[in-house]
């Protein structure tokens, strides 16, 4: 089982992610970017706006995606693994080209290997500007408001376009509550 957690920044991943880790103490938890040696220098360069090129900024994140498909989600593809962050950021986020151009980049990068379940943690415009105003923001959160949601309706119509398993919870619900729809999702329910 290769489950997600997807949303935009702040909507409550790692958070329901801590909770997982106490649920399933024998499941692979991992990350893009940076769930592997190379990858947590990739993650660094990409956010730290290293990148002057959007294209360059996207193959970073792809060059991570890459070796985290090789070194982690295949390696374990007997086990649960449960990732923060999957393909569906990267074609959310690289919005210098077309869902379609960036599903067939993503294939190559990933070697045609899917989530089998995806989490989509849904944040409305004042609750995203709230919570990023409660915290310091890195170069991709200080792109604004308007510029994340518009990632979060790219991240829903890549899921759609991929016709993945998935759920789509509001993040704004209380954190027992979501985390009681993710167990479901993942149990079947
Ligand atoms: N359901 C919730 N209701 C209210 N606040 C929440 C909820 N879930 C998380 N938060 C708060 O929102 C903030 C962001 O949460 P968290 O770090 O889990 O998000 P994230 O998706 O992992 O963010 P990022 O992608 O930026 O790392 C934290 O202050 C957290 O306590
Ligand atoms: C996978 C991926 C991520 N991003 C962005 C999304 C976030 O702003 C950061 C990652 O930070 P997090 O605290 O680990 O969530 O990177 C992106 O722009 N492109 C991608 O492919």
């Amino acid at each position: 089982m290769y489950v997600v957690i997807e949303g935009i920044d702040t909507a409550g991943k790692s958070t329901q992610l801590e909770l997982l880790k106490e649920k399933l103490p024998y499941a692979i938890f991992t990350k893009e970017p940076g769930g592997t040696p190379l990858g947590i220098k990739l993650r660094t360069m990409a956010l730290n706006g290293e990148a002057k090129s959007k294209i360059a900024e996207m193959f970073l994140f792809m060059a991570d995606r890459a070796e985290h498909i090789e070194e982690v989600i295949k390696k374990y593809k007997n086990d649960t693994i449960i990732s923060d962050r999957s393909m569906i950021s990267g074609i959310a986020y690289a919005s210098a080209l077309s869902i379609d151009e960036l599903i067939n980049l993503n294939l190559i990068a990933t070697n045609n290997t899917l989530p089998s379940h995806v989490i989509l943690l849904e944040l409305t415009p004042n609750e995203l500007k709230f919570r990023l105003s409660q915290k310091e923001n890195d170069s991709i959160e200080l792109r604004g408001i308007d510029y994340l949601i518009n990632i979060q309706n790219r991240m829903k119509e890549t899921i759609k376009r991929l016709n993945i398993n998935h759920i789509i919870i509001d993040a704004s619900l209380k954190i027992e509550e979501i985390e009681k729809k993710i167990e479901d999702f993942i149990n079947g329910e």
